[in-house]
């Protein structure tokens, strides 16, 4: 039976789910994993005030009084000890070195004429100018990345400046099968249709821990049944692949409800219908359609939801949108739509179940009620995908 979306989410919302597991990394293996932890400065940015500039550090009341500066000594960010400026000096410094005590102001070497031991300074210059101020960037306790983000390339120099060691990502294990007589596994030589939705989740599922690639479960109950236990027994959470329709040679969710439970079979949406989610000692399952768009809606209306359970993190990211062009949703149940965000734009994309061709494209989805013609520009809610 097919049931409401809403009852299907409330059913989510309420299945037992066992605690996303976590590891601590060092912050190079931890790029492209999911923080599980908020992360915060252990220490100020800069730590202490710093040149921005090549040039010269007075205090900018002597240079008011006296025009010209005598040059006391040379400051580099690798200096330790920092000298005491006293009255009419200045000392060269470079960018990033710490300042002279007392110092209050920068003057870039472009505009300062160095005759001798003297310095004068012939251009726009006020107190403050060209110094990084202790603390500008990040002060200790400021939330640096809070939990839930997809750490990147650009989250490593914080994590790295800032001296942090380790972080706490999500380490959640999953095991990923296809189902089909007609499918073989991916990258292997046999005749068949090579899987392609089943790496697309090896690769997808990455960010939140482990991805194990079980292959191709036969047409057969039994296949599928053991396909499931192997699964279950080794991993955290299940992805299975195809074969969720109501085919003579369907058995996924008929073996779920033998093994387990079957919480729902299929939502009254089109596309993502037939995606259906169980629980097998006490692990979840997920079913996903064998057509590639309906497998990735699939993934994020349902896994997205349970595994913002397992983890206690929102890691849905919805977003308004106006509509870029009109819909008329001429579907006998409410739909699925693929749509491709452009500012505050969303253009709908071809429909259909299988479109390798539009998943590209795609941003995300949105699902619009039946016999309802959406006009250009009316807003939207739309699930951004991963
Ligand atoms: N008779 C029938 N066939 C159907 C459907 C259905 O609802 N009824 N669903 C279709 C949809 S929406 C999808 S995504 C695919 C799912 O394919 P699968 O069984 O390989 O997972 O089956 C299609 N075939």
């Amino acid at each position: 039976m097919l049931i409401p979306i809403d009852e299907a989410r409330s059913i989510i919302k309420k299945m037992p789910v066992l605690p996303a597991k976590k590891v601590r990394l060092d912050p190079m293996s931890a790029v492209r994993k999911i923080l599980a932890e908020d992360v915060f400065a252990v220490k100020d940015t800069p730590d202490r005030d710093v040149s921005a500039m090549d040039g010269f550090a007075f205090r900018f009341s002597d240079l008011e009084e006296l025009k010209e500066l005598r040059i006391a000594g040379k400051l580099f960010p690798s200096t330790r000890e920092l000298p005491k400026l006293g009255r009419g000096e200045a000392y060269y410094i470079t960018t990033g070195a710490p300042l002279p005590l007392g110092a209050d102001t920068v003057a870039r070497a472009e505009i300062t004429r160095v005759v001798g031991d003297t310095i004068t300074v012939n251009g726009p210059i006020f107190k403050g100018k060209d110094i990084r101020q202790r603390g500008e960037d990040v002060r200790v306790g400021d939330l640096l990345i809070p939990r839930g983000t997809y750490l990147t390339p650009y989250h490593l120099p914080i994590l790295l400046q800032q001296g942090i060691g380790e972080v706490e990502v999500l380490d959640i294990s999953f095991c990923i099968f296809g189902n089909g007589d007609e499918i073989v596994p991916w990258g292997s030589q046999g005749e068949g249709i090579p899987d392609s939705i089943g790496p697309t989740f090896m690769k997808l599922l990455e960010r939140f821990g482990q991805t194990h690639y079980q292959g191709i479960a036969r047409d057969n109950l039994d296949d599928v049944k053991k396909t499931l236990s192997k699964c279950v027994a080794g991993f955290d959470f299940v992805i299975s692949i195809g074969g969720s329709s109501v085919g003579e040679r369907d058995f996924v969710k008929r073996a779920i409800s033998e093994m387990g439970r079957l919480l729902f079979e299929g939502v009254s949406t089109n596309v993502i219908k037939r995606g259906a989610v169980g629980l097998i000692s006490g692990k979840p399952v997920l079913v996903l359609p064998g057509q590639i768009v309906s497998a990735i809606t699939t993934f994020h209306e349902h896994g997205l939801h349970i595994l913002t359970r397992m983890t206690e993190t929102e890691l849905r990211e919805f977003v308004k949108c106006k509509l870029g062009s009109e819909v008329k949703v001429d579907h006998k149940m409410d739909s699925t739509y693929l749509v491709r965000i452009d500012g505050d734009r969303a253009f709908p994309l071809r429909w259909g179940v299988g479109l390798y061709s539009e998943l590209g494209r795609a941003s995300g989805f949105t699902i619009l009620k039946r016999g309802v013609t959406y006009k250009e520009g009316e807003e939207v809610i739309v699930q951004r995908f991963l």
